[in-house]
């Protein structure tokens, strides 16, 4: 488990970040994200040891971090940094050796890497001839390769299609599987809602939330019901206590001013004919972002 406590950070006077603290588990995947200018990238470099916090720490397993820790991480910067002209399997290799691996181990993690990302064929190709998404993939491979122990990857899904996005994921999630902490940050809320288990949201330097994706969705969930009867949905318009937020033939979308009006709603229907679905709508991570951020 890495832990991030109590953060500050400030540039030329200007608190940046304030009291930043957040889990990233071991075993899971966790989204970070915020706005532009949010303080994700100076979050990753403190946790990185690139930048030096103004006071604060991050501990790894209940350890604080030594250089020596943080040369196990994998980190894929904001600022991607891999020589253009360099053919992708031998950087691999190089960057592998460098955080000393023998070779055997370097050549097999390369290989290993390249055909699940889908670079196999490219191994012999430099960086600077790749497509930009092909670029990202390979930076992705360069933040694994060494068997990193915690990975921390800046925005490592933007600008990749689809179909890359499941590929690059896939890679997270098998080191995820191993017990690895994966921290990856993002302001591509669908995407972050889609693939991450945990969730950290930060704007304007502090923490707004945190936890379980799924916990938060439920502790955001509020009084709003979804509902599909086996008749015409209008009737809920004349129902005391509910707003109606949008309503087609026998599906409704509902607001209801408390828990009791909506057992109320639910015995008025049961009444009126067949309940097929009836139940607390989940909100999306964009209206909970909305409101956290607030
Ligand atoms: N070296 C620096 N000197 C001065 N201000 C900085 C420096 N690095 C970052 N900042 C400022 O700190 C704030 C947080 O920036 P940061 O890059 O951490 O945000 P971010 O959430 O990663 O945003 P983005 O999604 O745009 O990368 C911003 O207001 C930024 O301008």
């Amino acid at each position: 488990m890495l832990e991030v406590s109590k953060i500050n950070k400030s540039f030329t006077g200007r608190r940046v970040l304030r009291d930043v603290s957040f889990d990233v588990a071991g075993g899971r995947i966790t989204g970070f994200v915020g706005r532009n200018g949010a303080g994700k990238t100076t979050t990753m470099r403190i946790m990185l040891g690139v930048l030096a916090a103004d006071s604060g720490e991050v501990r790894l397993d209940k350890q604080s971090l030594t250089a020596d820790d943080r040369r196990r991480f994998g980190y894929m910067p904001e600022e991607r940094g891999l020589y253009p002209k360099m053919p992708i399997g031998e950087q691999l290799g190089y960057l592998a050796r460098l955080h000393g691996l023998s070779a055997s181990r370097a050549r097999h993690n390369t290989t290993d890497l390249l055909d699940k990302l889908g670079l196999a064929e490219r191994s012999g190709d430099r960086v600077e001839t790749l497509s930009l998404g092909n670029q990202q993939r390979a930076q992705v491979a360069a933040a694994l390769v060494h068997d990193p122990e915690a990975l921390i990857l800046d925005e490592p899904f933007s600008g990749l299609d689809p179909l890359a996005v499941d590929v690059v994921l896939a890679v997270l999630k098998e080191r995820a599987d191993a017990g690895v902490p994966v921290l990856f940050s993002s302001h591509q809320l669908d995407i972050v809602e889609q693939l991450c288990d945990d969730l950290v949201i930060i704007a304007d330097g502090t923490i707004r939330a945190t936890g379980d994706r799924d916990a938060l969705r439920r502790q955001y969930a509020g009084s709003t019901y979804q509902a599909t009867f086996g008749f015409d949905a209008g009737w809920l318009r004349d129902q005391s206590g509910v707003q109606v937020i949008e309503f087609d033939g026998p599906h409704a979308i509902f607001e209801t001013d408390s828990a009791d009006a909506a057992q109320a709603v639910l015995t008025r229907a049961v009444e009126r004919g067949p309940v097929l679905s009836f139940t607390p709508r989940r909100p999306r991570l964009a209206e909970i972002f909305k409101e956290v951020i607030q």
